[in-house]
């Protein structure tokens, strides 16, 4: 059955009123809210929370400076693992009848001007994002839920989320990368940059051939460093004692090897999980070195504000456990359109040839959850 069957009638709305307003699945443990969630403050939600015995959920966006969208829920439910450990049959999407930003030569000029700016001083790492943007027929609406469940289908070893937007728009995603976690005191936090594309239906070994490359290069190599650095300056004051590897390791998803390097620490008391992401975001791996600079040339570099793509999803309890992911490898959903977003790490040994096919691949992604290949969108990853 496809989604566009179970549209209510007349409404042309889809059937997604099955969704909490916040869910965060991934294989460290989920959250899924229960009823409303009631708007709080960031520095106004604990006695709401302990009343509640829930604790606060929502988006950071990726400008630190704007402001947050943070709620207390009713109720939520709290389970060890990912939401639901049963593979489920891909749901049917329909055809988007409208692309936009396949292939991007607004983009590559960006990179090329981010490559300048790294090679003239400026910066050490700038990452710059494209959206790519499909519209569907109002006869054939997307489903926020069909679309929830190919993620959690695709993506069982990702941070899988959703969360309700303004009207009805929800902010979906599997991603990769957890900022900061937070169980009984101990921290993690396991920062991605440097990536390369696994070879679609390549057989194991080109497969792990791909991943050594990543491993070996001075350009992925350098562009992570620079990501551990500032994360570990950034978490010392918060950490009792916190523990960096000196060499990353690889992290595979569907598409993509990336380098990680996952870091645990203890946090002084009182530190929140919340007060950790918020202390060390935006990343490097997903804005830049030095961080004002690298903030203000993506703001003139790219078309539009990212809001909360390339911000924070997540929850943090009253005892300050919590999980806190990068909105990435991620859209914005609604019936009639969705934004989909991709940014990739420009430093000294970057082209705009490489980082457009870098994000085109990112893309990818959330393309095939939507039931959509890369030979769909011509341009897409050259
Ligand atoms: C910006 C994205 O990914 C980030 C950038 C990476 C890189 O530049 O190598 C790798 C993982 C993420 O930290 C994205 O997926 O949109």
């Amino acid at each position: 059955m496809s989604a566009v069957s179970q549209a209510r009638p007349g409404s042309g709305a889809p059937a997604d009123e099955g969704l909490p307003e916040f869910s965060l699945s991934s294989p460290r443990g989920s959250v899924a809210t229960r009823g409303r969630v009631t708007p709080v403050a960031e520095d106004a939600w604990l006695g709401l929370a302990r009343e509640r015995g829930t604790g606060v959920v929502g988006m950071i966006p990726f400008d630190p400076a704007e402001p947050a969208r943070l709620g207390v829920p009713h109720a939520w439910t709290r389970t060890g693992g990912p939401a639901s450990a049963l593979p489920s049959p891909l749901r049917a999407i329909p055809r988007p009848w409208s692309i936009r930003g396949a292939d991007s030569p607004a983009y590559r000029e960006a990179v090329s001007r981010a490559v300048a700016a790294v090679h003239a001083g400026t910066l050490e790492k700038i990452v710059l994002s494209r959206l790519l943007e499909l519209e569907y027929d109002a006869d054939s609406p997307l489903s926020a839920e069909a679309v929830h469940r190919n993620l959690l289908s695709q993506h069982a070893a990702a941070h899988v989320f959703s969360v309700r937007g303004d009207g009805d728009e929800h902010h979906m995603g599997a991603s990769p990368e957890l900022v900061v976690g937070v169980r009984d005191g101990v921290l993690w936090t396991h920062p991605l940059a440097g990536s390369a594309p696994r070879p679609p239906g390549a057989d194991a070994t080109e497969d792990t051939q791909a991943g050594e490359r990543l491993m070996r290069s001075a350009k992925d190599r350098s562009e992570h460093a620079a990501v551990v650095t500032d994360i570990a300056a950034r978490l010392e004051p918060l950490c009792e004692e916190l523990t960096v590897p000196a060499v990353p390791t690889l992290l595979a998803t569907p598409q993509l090897w990336h380098l990680g390097t996952p870091m645990t620490g203890r946090v002084r008391p009182g530190v929140t999980a919340l007060d950790a992401a918020r202390a060390i975001h935006p990343t490097p791996a997903i804005c830049g070195v030095p961080r004002g600079e690298a903030l203000r040339s993506i703001a003139e570099l790219e078309g539009a504000p990212r809001g909360f793509f390339g911000g924070l999803v997540g929850w943090t309890d009253p005892r300050g456990d919590g999980d806190w992911v990068l909105n990435l490898r991620s859209a914005r959903v609604g019936p009639r359109a969705a934004t989909l977003f991709a940014g990739a790490g420009v430093v000294a040994g970057s082209t705009a040839r490489g980082e457009h096919r870098e994000t085109g691949v990112k893309l990818s992604t959330f393309l095939a959850v939507l039931g959509l290949a890369p030979v769909d969108l011509p341009g897409l990853i050259d």
